[in-house]
This record gives C-alpha cells, structure tokens and sequence, in this order.
C-alpha cells in the first residue's frame, strides 16, 4: 500500500520570492489526488519540495515518522527510494532506447541480473502500452509515448509514492484520457498514494480522490473532490470554467477595480470568450478497467470520507451521500430525508444538514465497514539521487530534461475539513 503523506505549514521561497507558505495538507495513503492552480503559483516547486530536491524554509513533511526537512541526508535518501516522479517532459536520456532508459534505475541502483532486470522492464512497459517500441529513441516517438516512457520509468523501482508533474501537458484530449485511466489503473494494480499537478480540468474532474489549489501563494483548498467541485470560491469557479474574469489576472491576481470594470463589460453585454456553461459539479470518478482489481484507495476513502463527512459544506455533503449505493447509506448511517416538494433534509450520523434533497427515508444505525482485503506490499528498491538529478554528459545528455535542484539546496488553511484531520 502506498505511504500517507503528512504536509505541515511548509513555506517556501526564492530569495525574497515567496512561492507559498503555511501549506499544510495530507495525501492518504493509496489515493489519487490533484493539484491545480494558476501557472506559476508553485504546483512544480511543492512536487519538489516534496521529494526533498528543494529545501522549504518552514515546515515539516512527515513520511513513515520521518521528517524529510530535517532528517539527515542519508535518511533522505533511504526516504526517496519510496517515490518515482514522472517530470513534465519524460525527463528521458536522448541517447538511449527506451529499454535502456526504462531500465536504468535498476541497473544503476539495484543488483538485479539483466534478465531480472529485462522482465521489469518489458512488465512496466507493457503497463504503459509500450511494447514493441523497446529500440526506439527518445527523439524518434511522439510526446505521448515519451510520457509514457517516462511513466515506465518512474515505476520501475515500485514507488510506493508516485508525483506526476502535468503528464497531460501536450496531449491531444483522446491520448490524455487514456493517460487518465492509464493513473486509474495503475492505482489499482499498485495502491500507490499518487499526486497529480495538471492545468486539465477533465483529469481533475474525472481522476483524482482529492483535488486541491494553490493561488496567493497559499493553499486554497484541499479535500475530497467533491468540495473543489461544487465550490462557490471566485478563484476555482474562474479556474475550473476556464474564464478571464475572475480573481486570476494574466500574470498574477487582479485587482478588484480590474475586476469591477470586466465584471460591467460582461453585464453590458460583452463576451469574455468563455462559454456560458458552469462546469462545476460533481461528475463520476473514473474506474479501473474491468478485469483489474478494485481500488483499495476508494474504499478506505470512503470511510474517511465519511468520517469527516460533517464538516464538509453542504452541498459536497450531498454529493457525497448522493454517489453511495443504498447499502453503503444504511452502513454509514446516513440518510436523505425527504420533504414537501423536496425540500428536506440530510441526515449524517446524528448531523443533520439543512439541504433541498429528494429521495426516501432511510434511518439506520452505523455498521461498521468490512475490512479491507490485504495487498500486497511492493519491494522497496533503491531510488537513487541520480534518477532525480540526470548528470548531463555522464550517460547521453537527457532529452529536454528537467534539471531538478539538489537536494541540499537549500496559510495555513481556511477550513477546517481542508486540514490535515480530515486527510483531505
Ligand atoms: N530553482 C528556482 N529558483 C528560483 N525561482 C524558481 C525556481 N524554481 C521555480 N522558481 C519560481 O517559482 C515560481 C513557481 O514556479 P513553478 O514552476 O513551481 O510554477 P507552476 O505552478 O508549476 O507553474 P506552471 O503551471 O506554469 O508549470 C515561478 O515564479 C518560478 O520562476
């Protein structure tokens, strides 16, 4: 099962550049989530903070009991065997077949035979849909497939925790929605605890468990999905519906005299180019391909979930309720009540919210949940500093590679739900 992720009050800045601060945020273990946010609020730094190649000034992350800004570097290290990151561009050594790059981890940082090493390899290319382009170079596929290679390779170490940096970017809609199930899948299979940074609003709507947002230089949010997705905040009605008039300005916020005077140009009548539609709501969550095995994730979600599920705001309350089957309702103990004309009331364990909802009455006490089915642990493997840090000249110089910083280099949040209690 994949690892919890404890974020707390973590800050981080360049010089007298703040990026963020006070983030404090839990990724639960085996979930999938999302983090948007405007260009340039800090999606890419906090992915890197995270896996310790950039160095906060406050704050801590805790990983098995392990405090990755203060451990030693040799802690570090033994910590960063648990993750694989697929960076924006595949970060792929140019000079290398795709097996090669794929089997490169391994072979530099593992004592696994070649033919140990060929049948990794060839599963975590298959996994990926890569078969048969074993010989190809980096230069010589599309952008997708260079994805996909750069996925193969972030999991050939069996990460445990797996941070992809905008796997969409630069895929056409149909290629991004078999990345999304690809995510799903591999969920599945693994029961990875997963982090997603992505500007797509289909892959945050379809794909991740929770979903949160950076703006400010805070941490707007973060919690199940369905708080982000039926959110009345200004900034993630303007993110999510893709609009020019809102509180995010071109290059950073707006002020609110810009704000006023777009807000009487749209009333007077004139288009801002966005469409019409509000694209807030929840919409079913993507499944994993029939025939694989369920989400461990989803079910100790839902249970957690639940157990917070009273300081949600209503309507993620409802939403919430609304996408459990009648049994999971009478096991949880919550019901929809319904009123005159249907108006009436949802009721969570002894909580009773006041929300428009229709359906009939079901009052039953809490039962617990079956437990969980076992999964089997992944091996560890060695997940060396070098895979984070391609040393250009040493093995080919890597294709369009992210440099990420060495590891020395060296608001809080509004509601309570969005906390690292609710492991939101
Ligand atoms: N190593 C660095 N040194 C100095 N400033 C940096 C460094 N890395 C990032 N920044 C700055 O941090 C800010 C956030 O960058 P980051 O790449 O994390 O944004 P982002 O939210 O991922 O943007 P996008 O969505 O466009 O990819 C930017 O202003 C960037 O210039």
């Amino acid at each position: 099962m994949g690892v919890e992720v404890v974020v707390e009050d973590l800050s981080k800045s360049f010089g007298r550049q703040s990026i963020w601060k006070d983030v404090s945020l839990t990724l639960p273990p085996g979930e999938v989530s999302v983090m948007l946010g405007p260009s340039g609020t800090g999606k890419s730094v906090f992915l890197k903070t995270l896996v310790g190649l950039l160095k906060p000034e406050r704050g801590r992350i805790v990983i098995n009991g392990t405090d990755l800004v203060r451990c030693s570097e040799h802690k570090l290290y033994e910590i960063r065997k648990l993750f694989g990151v697929l960076f924006q561009d595949g970060a792929l050594f140019g000079s290398m077949n795709l097996f090669d790059n794929v089997a490169f981890p391994l072979r530099e940082h593992t004592r696994r035979s070649e033919a140990e090493i060929r049948r990794i390899v060839l599963e975590k290319m298959e996994m990926v849909g890569l078969v048969g382009a074993e010989r190809k170079l980096p230069g010589e596929i599309s952008g997708g497939m260079r994805k996909r290679a750069g996925l193969a390779r972030a999991l050939v170490l069996d990460p445990e925790i797996i941070l992809c940096d905008e796997p969409d970017s630069g895929l056409d809609p149909v290629r991004t929605a078999y990345l999304s199930q690809l995510l799903i899948d591999l969920n599945a299979q693994i029961d990875a605890t997963i982090l997603i940074v992505t500007h797509n609003i289909t892959v945050a709507r379809t794909v991740p468990d929770n979903l949160g947002m950076l703006f400010r230089r805070e941490l707007v949010m973060f919690g199940p999905r369905e708080v982000l997705l039926t959110s009345e905040e200004p900034v993630v009605e303007q993110f999510l519906n893709g609009r020019r008039i809102g509180p995010i300005g071109m290059s950073e916020e707006k002020d609110e005299a810009t704000m006023a005077a777009e807000i009487a140009h749209r009333d007077a009548g004139h288009s801002d180019g966005s469409p019409d539609e509000d694209i807030r709501g929840i919409v079913p969550q993507l499944e994993p391909t029939p025939g694989l095995p369920e989400r461990m994730g989803v079910r100790r979600r839902k249970d957690r979930v639940m157990r917070i599920l009273h300081t949600l705001p209503p309507q993620a309350q409802r939403g919430i309720i609304e996408s459990l089957t009648r049994d999971e309702q009478v096991r949880y103990g919550v019901f929809a009540g319904a009123g005159v004309g249907g108006q009436g009331a949802t009721a969570v364990t002894g909580t009773l919210v006041q929300e428009p909802v229709t359906g009939p009455i079901s009052v039953v006490p809490p039962q617990p949940s079956p437990r969980p089915r076992p999964v089997p642990q992944q091996e560890v493997v060695r997940l060396p500093d070098s895979e984070w840090q391609p040393q250009a000249g040493q093995l080919g110089e890597p294709e369009q590679a992210e440099q990420p910083e060495p590891p020395s280099a060296g608001s809080r949040h509004r509601r309570r739900w969005l906390g690292r209690g609710g492991g939101a």
